[in-house]
């Protein structure tokens, strides 16, 4: 439905002439809502309901599976400050859905509260959720879809992809040294990058539902792998602590902290990795090394996005970025390509460089010659 919308007769609208801007900024409105939400096996969604003259009723948005949706949470917030809501028009940032999982179908929520009209921006891809703005048509309201879609679709895009994938969206992030070395000679790796890079990578752990280590990480490092502000303070939103690999953590380890959030897979298979995090509602899912773990994910080409913080600084002997990738020759090169989403490809975080990286699709080795890259851009001075 995206992108078109169906009117009270069933018809398909093309809609978007329609639209008025009190919808535009509802929708607007719904997407900051829905940033405030809890990532996992849920997307993140918000919902703003207005009356006719594009005044805002109520909102609401979905803070993590198991509790109540977007559309259902501001429904609730405007029964409980008594405002009716019949014959109003819900903005919603994803397609109703129209199933009963651990909540109810939202499609019925909204025909049985009065609601006239839909409007919302990504149809939901999931085959079991769809098919909410068919119910919606059916019942009488007039529905469009496709307003701010890309904008929808874009804050939820790791969640479509493992959606899709059924297995979680991975990001590789390294600290790295300008001669790509991840620790000294001696495994002493604190600190190779700054302060402001580090911090950088504190808000990927903050968005990603679990942080993987190996084993090696661990007892080398001692990490906490906790996502931490600047201040060194906790982040509201903590991901899951995971440790890969068959040696014990120590009962002492940090990793393990106090909050239950932490876990060991005796495990050395990335696919298995993969298959029992996202059964544990893990849809982003952050690796942060070492180079045994890293190397591994890559090289069972289960890595999405890579971050590269690279600082200036030389190493000499040390840990490579990548261990084992499988390259012994220039043909087998593991080939990537610049990212500009997400603050850009290239950008000077304090005083390292952060790179941004997607692998080329298979088949899109260039030609001898040809560059495997898009222009780099120049890094904006901090
Ligand atoms: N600058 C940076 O970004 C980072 C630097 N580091 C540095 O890297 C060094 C540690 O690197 P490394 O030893 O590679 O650490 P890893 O964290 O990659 O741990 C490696 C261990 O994990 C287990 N393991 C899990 N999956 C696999 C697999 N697919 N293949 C083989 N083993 C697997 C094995 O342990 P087991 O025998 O228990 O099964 C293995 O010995 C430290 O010096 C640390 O300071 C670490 C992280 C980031
Ligand atoms: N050395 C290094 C990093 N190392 C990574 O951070 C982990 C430590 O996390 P924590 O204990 O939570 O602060 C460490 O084990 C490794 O995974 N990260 C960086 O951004 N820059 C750096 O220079």
């Amino acid at each position: 439905m995206t992108g078109a919308g169906r009117d009270a007769g069933g018809t398909v609208a093309a809609g978007a002439e329609e639209r008025s801007a009190a919808e535009r900024s509802a929708m607007a409105l719904g997407l900051d809502l829905a940033r405030k939400g809890v990532r996992g096996a849920n997307p993140l969604v918000g919902a703003v309901i207005l009356d006719s003259a594009g005044a805002v009723l109520s909102s609401g948005f979905h803070r993590g599976a198991g509790t109540p949706h977007a559309e259902a949470d501001a429904l609730a917030n405007a029964a409980a400050r008594g405002v009716d809501v019949t014959g109003a028009t819900m903005v919603v940032t994803l397609e109703p859905c129209n199933h009963t999982g651990r909540t109810g179908p939202c499609s019925q929520a909204i025909i049985k509260a009065g609601i006239s009209r839909v409007v919302y921006a990504a149809a939901d891809s999931t085959a079991e959720a769809a098919g909410g703005a068919a119910a919606l048509a059916d019942a009488g309201i007039t529905v469009h879809g496709g307003l701010m879609a890309a904008e929808s679709a874009d804050l939820n895009h790791r969640w479509i992809r493992a959606a899709q994938e059924k297995r979680p969206f991975v990001t590789v992030k390294t600290a790295q040294s300008l001669d790509g070395r991840t620790a000294a000679e001696d495994g002493t790796s604190q600190w190779i990058t700054g302060t402001a890079a580090r911090a950088d990578g504190h808000l990927i752990r903050s968005r990603a539902d679990a942080v993987v280590v190996g084993t090696g990480t661990v007892l080398a490092d001692n990490p906490r792998l906790t996502a931490r502000n600047a201040e060194g303070e906790d982040a509201g939103q903590q991901p899951l602590r995971v440790a890969v690999g068959h040696r014990p953590v120590p009962a002492d380890a940090a990793v393990r902290g106090t909050d239950g959030r932490f876990l060991q897979l005796p495990q050395h298979d990335p696919a298995e990795i993969c298959r029992e995090l996202y059964g544990r509602g893990v849809r982003h899912l952050m690796i942060e090394g070492g180079a045994t773990v890293a190397g591994a994910f890559l090289r069972a080409g289960l890595a999405d996005e890579l971050v590269a913080y690279v600082a200036p600084v030389l190493l000499g002997a040390g840990t490579p970025v990548f261990a084992n990738l499988g390259v012994h020759t220039i043909a087998d090169a593991s080939r990537w390509r610049w990212d500009e989403s997400d603050g850009g490809a290239a950008r000077l975080v304090g005083t390292d460089l952060r790179l941004r990286l997607v692998p080329l699709p298979a088949g899109g080795i260039p030609a001898a010659g040809e560059s495997p890259t898009t222009e780099l851009p120049t890094p904006e001075q901090p």
